[in-house]
């Protein structure tokens, strides 16, 4: 039989601005801040104060979550001062959704007036030093997916989000990245805390040892079938990004007694996801509070 990826879904600007319309309509809460909750690590919105929680299936032209550890909601409130807006839960072309579906809410967040996004994810290790339960301060990534063609920016441009060539080389923002890490400094966990590269592949296969082995060649740190699209689109539509991957297992590059799995990954997530939440807030602790937020 044969197998086609799924069909591009193309959404007009009206489709975001729609959506964006409805969600102004829900809540007075006019976030500057979006947060995006990898597998398993939801529960840093749970820590909003203001809560307004809204299901996905109930948001006009959103998808839905299908993946355990994905809640499936969006949750506006505020985080150290700042008023976010946290998507508990993200969407996976493993999926079936395309590349825009996975993006479509980081443009609605920006036409809600949202400049920067927190993007976090559980990650497998390649780097040799990383250990499970070791967070990762992203400071680049390989878009694999969208090197071979699977780019959201593929196809028409629409200007009033950004410009047609986009470019990645600053794409995670090196002041927030300073910030990190003197955050980390501060609260004394350089030891289980690096910088490095993320890169997405689209899944849902773990790394076989010949895949681990070229991507750690390719320059990757960590590996996850996420985030990197959402980036791009959020680049795209000038936002600051800021990005954390939660080391929750080794890729196997060597012992083929090992095997990965998505359990795993959760209990990693269970067991350290407090960290990668008191880091988040010590961050957003120290960066100023947009006036209007007060
Ligand atoms: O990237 P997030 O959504 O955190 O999830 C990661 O964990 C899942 C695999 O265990 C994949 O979805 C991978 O991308
Ligand atoms: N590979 C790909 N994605 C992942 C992994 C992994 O080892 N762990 C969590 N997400």
């Amino acid at each position: 039989m044969a197998t086609t990826a799924p069909a591009a879904h193309r959404c007009s600007y009206e489709d975001y601005e729609a959506t964006a319309k409805w969600l102004g309509s829900q809540t007075e809460q006019r976030p500057k801040m979006a947060i995006i909750c990898g597998s398993g690590l939801g529960g840093l919105a749970e820590q909003l104060e203001n809560r307004v929680v809204i299901p996905y299936r109930d948001i006009p032209n959103f998808p839905q979550t299908t993946v355990v550890g994905h809640q499936g909601q969006l949750v506006f409130g505020t985080l150290e001062g700042h008023q976010c807006v946290c998507m508990q839960g993200r969407f996976h072309t493993y999926e079936g959704y395309d590349v825009n579906q996975v993006t479509y809410p980081v443009r609605v967040f920006s036409l809600l007036g949202v400049r920067t996004l927190v993007v976090t994810n559980a990650a497998g290790g390649l780097n040799s030093s990383f250990s499970v339960g070791d967070i990762m301060l992203i400071k680049d990534h390989i878009n694999l997916p969208g090197l071979v063609g699977n780019n959201p920016l593929c196809g028409p441009n629409d200007d009033r989000f950004g410009e047609r060539f986009l470019c990645t080389s600053d794409a995670y923002d090196c002041d927030l990245l300073a910030l990190a890490q003197q955050t980390v400094e501060k609260q004394g966990i350089r030891a289980s805390v690096h910088q490095g590269v993320y890169c997405m592949v689209s899944g849902p296969t773990y790394e076989s040892i010949a895949e681990g082995r070229a991507l750690r060649t390719l320059g990757a740190d960590a590996v996850g079938m996420s985030t990197a699209l959402e980036v791009v689109v959020a680049r795209h539509c000038g936002l600051r990004v800021l990005g954390f991957s939660l080391i929750t297992n080794k890729v196997v590059t060597d012992d083929r007694t090992l095997k990965a799995n998505h359990a795993e990954v959760l209990v990693a997530d269970n067991n350290r996801a407090q960290d990668l939440q008191g880091l988040v807030r010590g961050i957003l602790a120290q960066m100023s509070v947009d006036p209007e937020d007060l």
